[in-house]
């Protein structure tokens, strides 16, 4: 449940922003790292920076740390400039920001309270331990007030580093991965409290993750990128259901690749026609993700080998992967991919018709 006296990131979007990225461009020797970058995050609203290894995004987050001194572009704050190449460079602690890093680097010789309370200095010493206390509530932290860092586990240092970060009230918190070197279960059970917090308390967030799925589940936007530059910025929904391009596409996930022929506003796959707005006559790419084909089995006289059928199935949890041998109208053939909610594992060779949701085909022109 997320906390109702926070207004939704999207009430007061277009009103305000609290960072606006502009042009941001930087490099290392002779190698770009990010080039003409330009996004911005709304009051309380959680972006990720999405992306594989290297394409920019640490650089990115540590500039708008002010942990990297701006080499082209312009970073504002809540209307006031912040950073601009040349210009303004505010340094990191006059920055309204919370920072929590993959490596969460407590002080060890800190009990865990002292450790929360060491960035309110400016606060009488009993409401800094109501504070402190206040957050490390929030992360069912409270019972280790007087633990010291070393007797915790490695999930449990992250809250406390999380509480340290959003102590001082940070209007935004900079997140660099800070859930990847936990293991699955505490990654999602961190994650989620991290997720309500920020809300509760109403922090913007820029959290550079590599993983779609933390993106999907963190993010109110995406900031996709790939060799320093944005490919796509958006919702979740947007991203996945609207890609512009076949990297969105295969960077959420496995995909089946077709290819054909735009005939009358359609691609004839074999799994069934796809309307387009490609040209006429041009080649091109169908992406289909697994969970887009539906699978029924079906009676069949014909032998396999003339008829769409099952070629292996396999149980993954929540779901069923299926390797198909997919048969067209004109002889086509191809291998593909479905994923099927449940428990649904058909024999091998099992006659099967298959069928596609076109909304969950994307067609993009035929790569050289
Ligand atoms: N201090 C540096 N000196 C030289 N090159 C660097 C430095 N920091 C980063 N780079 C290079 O800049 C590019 C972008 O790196 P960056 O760390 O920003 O990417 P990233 O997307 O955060 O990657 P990862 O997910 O692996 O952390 C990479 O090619 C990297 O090798």
């Amino acid at each position: 449940m997320l906390h109702p006296a926070v207004p939704s990131p999207t009430s007061n979007a277009a009103a305000r922003k609290l960072l606006e990225v502009r042009d941001l461009s930087h490099h290392y020797s002779d190698q770009t790292a990010v080039s003409g970058v330009s996004f911005d995050i709304a009051p309380g609203e959680v972006v990720c920076l999405l992306g594989p290894s290297g394409c920019g995004k640490t650089t990115l987050l540590r500039i708008v740390a002010g942990l990297e001194v701006i080499q082209q572009g312009q970073l504002s704050f809540d209307g006031e400039l912040l950073a601009a190449s040349g210009k303004a460079h505010v340094p990191p602690e006059r920055r309204s920001v919370g920072l929590a890093f993959q490596e969460s680097a407590l002080f060890p010789h800190l009990s865990v309270i002292d450790n929360v309370t060491f960035g309110l200095q400016q606060l009488p010493g009993s409401q800094r331990r109501t504070r402190a206390r206040e957050l490390l509530e929030q992360l069912g932290m409270q019972d280790y007030a007087a633990s010291f860092p070393h007797t915790l586990s490695g999930g449990q240092q992250q809250r406390v580093a999380l509480a340290r970060a959003l102590a001082p009230s940070p209007q935004l918190m900079l997140l660099d991965e800070p859930f990847s070197s936990l293991d699955a279960r505490l990654r999602d059970r961190i994650r989620d409290d991290t997720l309500h917090v920020l809300k509760k308390v109403g922090a913007g967030a820029l959290l550079v993750t590599h993983d779609p799925e933390e993106a999907m589940f963190m993010a109110d936007r995406i900031v996709l990128m790939r060799d320093g530059q944005v490919v796509q910025a958006g919702t979740p929904q947007e991203l996945y259901c609207r890609p512009m391009d076949p990297f969105v596409v295969t960077f959420f996930g496995e995909v089946n690749r077709l290819e054909g022929l735009v005939s009358n506003g359609y691609v004839h796959t074999v799994v069934g026609p796809v309307p387009t707005h490609l040209p006429e006559g041009s080649q091109v790419q169908v992406l289909v993700r697994p969970e887009a084909l539906r699978v029924v089995e079906i009676a069949s006289r014909e032998t396999h080998e003339h008829h769409s059928h099952v070629l292996m199935a396999r149980l993954l949890g929540r779901s069923s992967l299926l390797h198909l041998c997919a048969h067209g109208m004109d002889g086509q053939q191809a291998h593909l991919h479905a994923r099927m909610p449940g428990v649904f594992l058909p024999e091998q060779d099992q006659p099967v018709q298959i069928s596609l949701d076109p909304a969950q085909a994307f067609v993009f022109p035929a790569t050289p």
